[in-house]
């Protein structure tokens, strides 16, 4: 089952993995954004469907049962390549590349596409929230205060389009177990989104970190 997990892996050994399934993943993002907006033929659309289709088949020939889950390296960093904002192997990932700061600040510049589409021309709401709920849960972790996701609050200032944006988020305090952070995306104009929300480190994780200690970002 996918969790939380140690692993003993070599600083090489993530770069090679990095080198060999980065490029994968950016080739299926690519496939995704052309399946969007392609135009040819019939035909070629269900030829690109077999070819598709027998791709899946090779990969899937040997899998992970569950998901990827977050693992932790020998380094004090951890992997969470199936992240679905920032994962190196998920497609569905724009990806983000989030900086850090160890002072709890955290920002990212990237660019939604076709993929990210709600209302036309626009990024679909859902999709803010999700950019934002990483970059103010990826604030809170920086600042050495981790945590679950307890409530999120966005305002939704001004429509956000699809191109390049930036993502900034900080914490404002913490109370505790309690982490509260704040950030907006913007655009070349500013700020289009808004958003503060409570990071909680849950009861499971405040015994687990009695014990060891947690690492502060993601890698
Ligand atoms: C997950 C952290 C584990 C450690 C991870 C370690 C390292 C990772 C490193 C860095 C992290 C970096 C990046 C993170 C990236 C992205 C973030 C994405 C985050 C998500 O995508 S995450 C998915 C969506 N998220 C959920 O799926 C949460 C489901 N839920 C729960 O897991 C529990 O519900 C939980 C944990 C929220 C509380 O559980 P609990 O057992 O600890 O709660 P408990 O009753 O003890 O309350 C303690 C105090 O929190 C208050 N409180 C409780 N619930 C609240 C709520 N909802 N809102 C506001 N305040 C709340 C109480 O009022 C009390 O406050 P007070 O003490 O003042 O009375």
């Amino acid at each position: 089952m996918a969790r939380y997990a140690q692993e003993d892996v070599t600083a090489a050994e993530v770069a090679r993995q990095k080198a060999l399934y980065g490029p994968l993943t950016q080739s299926i993002r690519e496939l995704v954004d052309a399946a969007i907006r392609t135009e040819v033929d019939d035909d070629t659309v269900r030829a690109a469907q077999a070819e598709i289709e027998a791709v899946t088949a090779r990969l899937r020939a040997r899998q992970l049962e569950g998901s990827y889950g977050v693992r932790f390296t020998p380094s004090g960093g951890s992997r969470a390549w199936g992240n679905a904002v920032v994962g190196t192997r998920n497609a569905v990932a724009p990806p983000l590349v989030i900086h850090h700061e160890e002072s709890g600040r955290a920002w990212s510049d990237f660019d939604l596409g076709a993929a990210y589409e709600g209302p036309p021309g626009l990024v679909h709401g859902g999709v803010a929230a999700l950019v934002l709920d990483q970059m103010l849960g990826e604030a809170a972790g920086a600042g050495g205060k981790p945590g679950m996701t307890g409530t999120l609050t966005l305002r939704y200032r001004r429509a956000t389009p699809l191109g390049p944006l930036r993502a900034e988020a900080h914490i404002d305090r913490v109370e505790g177990i309690k982490t509260y952070a704040v950030g907006h995306l913007a655009d070349a104009e500013g700020v289009t989104v808004e958003a503060e929300g409570v990071f909680i480190l849950p009861r499971w994780a405040r015994e687990r970190l009695e014990e060891s200690g947690f690492p502060s970002r993601f890698e």
